[in-house]
């Protein structure tokens, strides 16, 4: 709050002086009521002196309430003449007119009389019950001002003391989280700065006898004679912290929670326009890192996450296998989408997503033209409609800067990416292990990618946090010993210590299970130019290697210790097609068929008697080797127009650029379709459309 300039903070008072400020706060609590009563006075016309009245009872009832908890004579008095002042400022706020303290003295008097008289009138009892709970408050005000007179005492004799400057606080603000404060100090006249201040940080946080990893930093203030102290007392990035409970919806506009500071406030990161490069060396806490980032897209409405993983697959896999081996399903009981959009863990799957995501890049920048010119904006406008779609790369860094000619494709297809898909909202978050010298020296990278992240976890090895951060001074990595800590920067929030919330495999379940409703589809724009590489992205054989994944870990859990990328996962098609693989592969399509409801195979007879299951997954809905690409470009626009649901003609016309097709071929298919229950058709006449039964209003009859 206080010390982090975030985008939801862009101005305004820094501090909450709303507790414990003393006489100033106590008057303002009594003209604030009295304004309050004027102005309801003046809107309704209400006699002036109703309110003269009012300020009298309201001294009453303070005189006796006080009386009997025994406070202090001159409190009353202070405290019976502020509702007096009160209520005469109210009539005269009402009247216009002038005032007469003889009046109002008299007018108090009388009411202290009547009042003794009344004890028991309904009004008695109401301030009674008021003054009882105000009383209370100031008491924990009192308490608590007593804190924050200490905390600045303290600290005026240590700035004194350290930095020879002498300065006036001004407010103490204890942060919501406990794990420190914030002090506001006016610097003295004669030109001294905060930074004199800011200068002196580790002598100032020794003299406070503060634990380590905590620091007390100074940062300019409302103007230039002002200073912040920000004192951590709580050192958070020692401790462990799971990712927060609330998995509540979240959007790459209003910002990603990435983790906390040494304060314990969440980071956000803005990635519509940035991208994000978080190096890690084995066992930082990288791995860990990626999953509460993919924690954090999955919880966004307008997020599709992409992700790369050549690397033994531990960064996706937790986001798809619980949803795929149906192992998880939502409160309702309804199946669950996996937490992620697309897994790659092959070469070519890698392959084939890149050049979707150029391709998608490329469509969106034709197709939104009206969109863009509306907006009047060079940028699309991303919402639940239009995705923004995130690539996690885990490792990227390493494939940018491969010796190996062919993953180097790959890494220049990323660059292509970052290069073109700003605009059109797609972004990226590169993993790298170390070695950034060659990665930060990318200009590409350097331009596009400043959202950072350096988890230390206590290795020196390899880290200059000097090129990462550029132009931050004074990080060094021992002040991030803990695993998942290091130090992230972003545009908006200063390169400084972080630490990355701890994310186990039950809150990833429930953040899949959570989010499952909440993942937006692809536009029918992308979706057009993605085709049916995108559709067909989990069928059981582009899949296969996520089975091959899981039972390897088992077989041999200790190999996932070696680094580097799993280079063997560019010989994808080697895979063994021995009858006992064979028949797990079997198994698992069926799975994920039973699971998504996605279309019967054509050569399992028994498929066509399943009834389709509502939502889920298009996977493998794009089957049957026997169909053309343009039919299986028109079964992906099929699926593409959702609820909304196309027509032939529609159909025809996206086609005939590419593949040339007549209206009249696209009508045979759809016809076929109806009839074997891919599609449905709605509606009558002009009207008339079709609709994929994935987003069929109703399931059709089976016949
Ligand atoms: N944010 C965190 N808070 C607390 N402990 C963490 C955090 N992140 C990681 N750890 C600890 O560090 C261990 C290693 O984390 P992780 O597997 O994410 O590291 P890594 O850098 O990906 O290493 P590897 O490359 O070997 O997988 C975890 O098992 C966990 O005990």
């Amino acid at each position: 709050m206080a010390t982090t300039a975030t985008k939801q903070q862009p101005s305004g008072p820094v501090l909450d002086w709303t507790a414990g400020h003393g006489p100033v706060t106590g008057a303002l609590s009594a003209t604030t009521g009295a304004f309050a009563v004027a102005t309801t006075g003046a809107a309704t016309s209400m006699p002036p002196g109703w309110a003269l009245a009012v300020g009298a009872a309201g001294a009453l009832g303070h005189t006796v309430v006080g009386l009997r908890v025994r406070d202090a004579g001159r409190t009353l008095a202070t405290r019976a003449a502020s509702w007096l002042v009160g209520a005469g400022w109210t009539t005269w706020a009402m009247t216009h007119g002038p005032l007469t303290w003889a009046a109002l003295g008299s007018l108090a008097t009388i009411g202290v009389g009547i009042g003794a008289a009344a004890r028991s009138t309904a009004l008695f009892e109401e301030a009674r019950e008021e003054e009882a709970i105000a009383a209370e408050q100031r008491q924990i005000a009192a308490e608590l001002s007593a804190e924050r007179r200490a905390i600045a005492a303290q600290w005026v004799d240590r700035i004194q003391r350290v930095c020879s400057i002498t300065v006036r606080v001004v407010g103490v603000e204890t942060w919501e989280t406990g794990a420190g404060y914030s002090i506001d100090a006016e610097l003295p006249p004669g030109g001294a700065t905060w930074n004199r201040i800011a200068a002196e940080s580790p002598r100032l946080s020794a003299d406070a006898r503060l634990p380590h990893g905590c620091t007390a930093t100074a940062s300019p203030g409302i103007h230039q004679g002002r200073v912040i102290i920000d004192v951590t007392t709580v050192n958070v990035l020692e401790q462990e912290r799971t990712y927060p409970s609330d998995y509540g919806p979240l959007s790459v506009h209003t910002g990603i929670p990435w983790g906390y500071r040494t304060n314990a406030e969440q980071i956000l990161t803005y990635l519509r326009e940035q991208c994000a490069l978080i190096v890690g060396p084995t066992g930082s806490g990288k791995t860990n890192m990626v999953h509460s980032i993919l924690a954090g897209f999955a919880r966004a409405d307008d997020i599709l996450t992409w992700v790369i993983d050549l690397n033994a697959g531990s960064a996706g896999l937790p986001w798809v296998l619980p949803a795929l081996n149906g192992e998880i399903s939502t409160p309702d009981g309804k199946l669950v989408r996996p937490g992620i959009d697309w897994l790659a863990g092959t070469y070519d799957e890698a392959m084939t997503m890149l050049d979707t995501a150029v391709r998608v890049a490329k469509h969106r920048k034709m197709g939104y033209q009206d969109v863009l010119a509306r907006a009047n904006t060079d940028l699309l406008p991303i919402s639940a409609k239009i995705p923004q779609i995130m690539l996690v790369i885990d490792e990227g860094a390493e494939i940018l800067s491969s010796p190996d000619r062919q993953v180097r494709k790959l890494g220049e297809k990323i660059l292509e990416v970052i290069r073109i898909a700003r605009a059109m909202g797609i972004r990226t978050v590169l993993t790298a292990l170390g070695a950034t010298g060659s990665v930060l020296s990318n200009l590409m990278i350097r331009r596009e990618a400043k959202v950072r992240v350096a988890l230390t976890g206590g290795e020196t090895e390899g880290m200059d946090l000097s090129k990462m951060f550029p132009g931050s001074r004074g990080l060094r990595v021992d002040q991030a010993p803990h695993k998942g800590a290091g130090f992230m920067g972003t545009p908006e929030s200063p390169a400084a210590l972080f630490k990355a919330w701890r994310i186990l495999p039950n809150q990833i379940r429930e953040i899949i299970a959570a989010t499952s409703d909440r993942h937006p589809t692809l536009d029918a724009v992308s979706a057009k130019a993605a085709g049916p590489a995108y559709v067909r992205r989990w069928d059981s054989d582009r899949t296969a290697w996520m089975r091959d994944q899981a039972s390897s870990n088992d077989a041999n859990a200790t190999s996932s210790a070696g680094t580097g990328l799993r280079l063997s996962a560019l010989n994808s098609s080697e895979q063994a097609q021995g009858s006992p693989e064979d028949e797990m592969l079997r198994r698992f399509r069926e799975q994920i068929d039973a699971q998504f409801g996605t279309a019967p195979e054509p050569q399992t007879p028994a498929g066509g008697d399943r009834p389709p299951a509502a939502g889920g997954l298009n996977l493998s809905a794009l089957r049957g080797e026997q169909e053309s690409p343009a039919q299986q470009a028109a079964l992906a626009l099929l699926l593409a127009a959702g609820r909304e649901g196309t027509g032939a003609s529609a159909i025809a016309r996206a086609l005939a650029d590419e593949h040339g097709t007549s209206r009249q071929t696209v009508v045979g298919w759809l016809r076929d379709w109806v009839k074997d229950g891919t599609a449905v058709r709605v509606g009558e006449g002009t009207k008339a459309r079709y609709v994929h039964r994935q987003h069929a209003p109703e399931q059709p009859p089976e016949g």
